[in-house]
C-alpha cells in the first residue's frame, strides 16, 4: 500500500457524492446551461461529452466553484459549493502553463498547500507520497520542462490529489497527448479509482475515451444545453486498452453516445 492511501486511510472517512441540483449558466444575456441535474457518487467515473460550445467548461468549472452558477447548485454532501474547494481537485488541459516552471515537481505539488498552513515537511511528504501515486516518485527533483508532456500532466494529477481531495474534475486532460501516453493516463485514472476510490469527472471530445473511462456518460446538448441522455456503462470496473475496445458494447455505446451528438442541435 503506498503513504497516500494510507494518508486516507488515517483520516477520516470521506464518502460524499458531488450533487448538481436544476443548475442553469447565463453570461449576461446568453443562457448556456438549463437546469442540469447530476449525482456523482463516491467511486464513480463520470465522463461529459457533447458538441463543441455545448457548456462542458462551464459546467466543470460550476462544479469546482470557480464560477457561480445563475440558479440551482453544486454540493458536497450537503455542502454547497460557492468557492474552490480542498475536496476537489481540478486538471486542466494546459499542463505547461498549470505548472511553474521555476519549482521542481514536488515543489509543484506542494505548492498549494502552503496557502492551508501544512508545515513543510508534510508538505513535502504529501508531495512524494502523491508523486509515487501517479507512478512518478523518480521526478521529485526536476523541473517540469525537464519532463515529457505526459510525466508533466501526471505530476498536475498529483497536485489535485496532495491535499485531501476526494473528487478529481478534469477539462480535456489529455486532448494534448500522444496516443499511446493518453491510454496511459486513462489507466492511471482506472487505477486511481480503484486504489483511492475517488470519483472522478472527466470532460472530453473523445467518444472512445468517454466509454473507455466511465461508468456514465452524460450528453450534453442544446442552447441552453440540457442532459440529452444518459449512457450506462456495462463493461465491468477492470478495463483493458485492447479487450475493452473489442467488445461490441463498446461500439454500441460509442454509436448511440457520437449520434446523440451529431444530431443537429435546436
Ligand atoms: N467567460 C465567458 N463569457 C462569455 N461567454 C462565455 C464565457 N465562457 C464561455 N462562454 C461561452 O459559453 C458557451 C459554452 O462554452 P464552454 O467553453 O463551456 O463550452 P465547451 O462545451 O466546453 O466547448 P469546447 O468543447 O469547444 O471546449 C460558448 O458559446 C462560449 O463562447
Amino acid at each position: 500500500m503506498n503513504t497516500m492511501s494510507m494518508n486516507r486511510q488515517n483520516a477520516v472517512p470521506v464518502v460524499k457524492p458531488l450533487v448538481v441540483e436544476g443548475l442553469s449558466k447565463s453570461y449576461g444575456a446568453v443562457q448556456v446551461l438549463s437546469n442540469l441535474n447530476l449525482r456523482v457518487d463516491p467511486g464513480e467515473i463520470i465522463c461529459i461529452v457533447g458538441p463543441s460550445g455545448a457548456g462542458k467548461t462551464t459546467l466543470l468549472r460550476c462544479l469546482s466553484g470557480l464560477l457561480a452558477p445563475t440558479a440551482g447548485g453544486v454540493r458536497v454532501g450537503t455542502e454547497t459549493i460557492s468557492a474552490p474547494v480542498s475536496e476537489i481537485g481540478i486538471v486542466f488541459q494546459d499542463y505547461r502553463g498549470s505548472l511553474l516552471p521555476w519549482m521542481r515537481s514536488a515543489e509543484n505539488v506542494a505548492f498549494p498547500l502552503q496557502g492551508k498552513g501544512v508545515p513543510k515537511a508534510e508538505r513535502m511528504e504529501r508531495a512524494r507520497s502523491s508523486l509515487e501515486s501517479v507512478g512518478l516518485p523518480q521526478v521529485a527533483e526536476r523541473y517540469p520542462w525537464q519532463l515529457s508532456g505526459g510525466m508533466q500532466q501526471r505530476v498536475a494529477i498529483a497536485r489535485a490529489l496532495a491535499y485531501d481531495a476526494h473528487i478529481l474534475l478534469m477539462d480535456e486532460p489529455f486532448g494534448s497527448l500522444d496516443a499511446q501516453t493518453r491510454f496511459d493516463l486513462e489507466d492511471l485514472v482506472l487505477s486511481l479509482r480503484k486504489r483511492l476510490e475517488i470519483s472522478i469527472v472527466v470532460v472530453t471530445h473523445d467518444i472512445d475515451e468517454a466509454v473507455y473511462l466511465a461508468d456514465r456518460v452524460v450528453v450534453l446538448s442544446g442552447h441552453p444545453a440540457t442532459v440529452i441522455d444518459t449512457v450506462e456503462i456495462d463493461l465491468g470496473a477492470e478495463r483493458d486498452q485492447i479487450a475493452t475496445k473489442a467488445d461490441p458494447r463498446f461500439a454500441e455505446y460509442r454509436s448511440r453516445i457520437l449520434s446523440q451528438i451529431r444530431r443537429p442541435v435546436k
